[in-house]
């Protein structure tokens, strides 16, 4: 007898399990198909692996300063330990997961799921076919290579957390949030770094104060940057891999890294049986609902080439369950999302960039900040922190806030608080400043830094 849903979720990450949740709470029938690991991209290889990495490279700089503080510290690091740890904390977060599905009254089913037609979901492994109401395509990304010979010698982030050994040197390509995140882990663990980008400047979209500052943290740090040049091909050279770049510099690396993007996981996923539409980037096309171009059949997350981060994916799979299973259209505002970037130096942000909002608003003001932060007052270290805040003109409404240094990310997750509710500059400066801190620089900026009017800076 053929089993039967309410819903059928393809893809247990972020997206998919927290729809999955939700309905089944809801008093919906749901099965959730993952032909992986429960939890998704985001904890299994994705945000939870990368930031415990992060952790373990920061050491290195805590480290270096330590001495101005009084301490000898004498330090030596095990990749091995490192991966070992990570891995049981994965596994505890998945079984975690796993139970949190269950106990919600979801059937778990670890196969691979394909569309075979509106309402008909075909497992690969057991060969059945499941009807459902409504089906979930919360399939995710996967990271993609360029098209270059020998790009199978190359390894991805996939690849990154579990190497069997650190190499000696690692040549990174891409300029985005993969690229210098992997660049940080690295360099922090002692492999020597190079970060190669087809762009001029990495980070693309953010801030160029942020830009520009991690840039000057990422060279501090030893890491260093080969600029508008791409990798043209791969070939083993003994236990290096030999890189031919598009300057035709041919040199050896321990290990190369594509971080350059990801492409929705559509592929093989059977759309055209039921006349699911994509974008013109081959993403899964959905309305403000998440409803795709056939009506039994909705798509979350990743795959969808909305916005590519976690919280965003819970959100839209949230919604999802809203709609569909409790009578309530929830669309997902998109439009004020802050986002961090786990490099040494962090970089966070929410809102408009100056130059976004100068082009848009024509008339804005800029408040800037750039001090060296108290932690590093006692050792030799120069490096500033960069604070930013974009409002409308003559203490209008706060529309960006862009922080460079330790704890940003903590910090600008506040700030969007107050930015949800179109808080102006004098809200900000209600509040009494928090003293030493660094996000005190927020509530008690004066005059602005920089005008903007008519689109022209002052
Ligand atoms: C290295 C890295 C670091 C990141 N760091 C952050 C961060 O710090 N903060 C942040 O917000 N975001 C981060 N992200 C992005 C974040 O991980 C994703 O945006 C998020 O996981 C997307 O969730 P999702 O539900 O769309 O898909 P995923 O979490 O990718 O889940 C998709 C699931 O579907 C499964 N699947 C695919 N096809 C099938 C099929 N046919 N049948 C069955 N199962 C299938 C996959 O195995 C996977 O488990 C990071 C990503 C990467 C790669
Ligand atoms: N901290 C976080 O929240 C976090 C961390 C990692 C990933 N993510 C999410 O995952 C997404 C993917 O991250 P990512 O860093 O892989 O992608 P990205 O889009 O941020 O960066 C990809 C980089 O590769 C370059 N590139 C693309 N194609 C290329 C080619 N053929 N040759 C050379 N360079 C090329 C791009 O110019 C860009 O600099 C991000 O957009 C983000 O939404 C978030």
């Amino acid at each position: 007898m053929t089993r039967s849903y309410d819903l059928v979720v393809i893809g247990a990450g972020s997206g998919g399990v927290r729809a999955a949740r939700v309905a089944a709470n809801l008093g919906a029938s749901v099965a959730i198909i993952e032909d992986y690991r429960v939890g998704g991209t985001c904890v299994i290889r994705g945000c939870v692996p990368k930031k415990l990495y992060v952790y373990a490279s920061r050491f290195a700089d805590m480290f270096e300063i330590a001495g101005s503080f009084g301490w000898t510290v004498e330090a030596s690091f095990d990749w091995a330990t490192l991966v070992a740890n990570k891995q049981r904390e994965i596994d505890r977060l998945e079984k975690a997961y796993t139970a949190g599905l269950e106990g919600s009254g979801v059937e778990i089913i670890r196969d691979r799921g394909t569309i075979a037609g509106p309402n008909s979901v075909r497992l690969r492994d057991a060969g059945e076919t499941l009807e459902a109401k409504t089906i979930l395509i919360s399939t995710g990304g996967h990271p993609s290579k360029p098209a270059i010979p020998g790009a199978e010698l190359g390894i991805t982030s996939n690849e990154a957390f579990d190497l069997k050994t650190l190499p000696h040197s690692i040549l990174i390509e891409g300029g985005g949030y993969v690229a210098v995140e992997f660049a940080t882990i690295f360099a922090g663990l002692g492999v020597k770094t190079t970060l190669v980008y087809r762009g001029e400047r990495i980070l693309r979209g953010f801030d160029d104060d942020l830009r520009t500052g991690m840039e000057a943290g990422m060279q501090m740090r030893g890491i260093q940057f080969i600029y508008g040049t791409t990798i043209c091909g791969l070939s083993q050279a003994g236990q290096d891999v030999s890189v031919t770049l598009s300057n035709d510099v041919v040199a050896p690396y321990g290990a190369v890294m594509f971080a350059t993007g990801r492409a929705p996981n559509i592929h093989g996923l059977g759309l055209e049986t039921a006349g699911v539409a994509l974008t013109e980037t081959g993403a899964i096309a959905v309305d403000a609902y998440s409803r795709t171009s056939c009506p039994s059949i909705y798509a979350v997350g990743d795959v969808t080439g909305r916005i590519a981060l976690t919280p965003v994916a819970i959100r839209e799979g949230q919604a999802f369950a809203e709609t569909v299973f409790n009578n309530t259209p929830t669309a997902v505002d998109h439009s004020l999302v802050g986002t961090a970037v786990f490099g040494e130096p962090e970089a966070a942000a929410v809102g408009l960039t100056e130059h976004d909002a100068a082009c848009a608003h024509k008339d804005i003001d800029v408040y800037l900040a750039r001090f060296r932060p108290m932690i590093n007052t006692l050792s030799q270290r120069s490096e500033r922190m960069v604070m930013k805040l974009v409002t409308l003109p003559d203490g209008g409404r706060v529309i960006g806030c862009h922080i460079l240094g330790p704890g940003a990310a903590e910090i600008v997750q506040m700030a969007a608080i107050p930015m949800a509710m179109k808080a102006d500059k004098a809200d900000f400066d209600r509040a009494i400043a928090m003293h030493p801190t660094a996000a005190e620089e927020l509530v008690t900026f004066k005059a602005p830094s920089c005008r903007y009017r008519g689109g022209i800076r002052q």
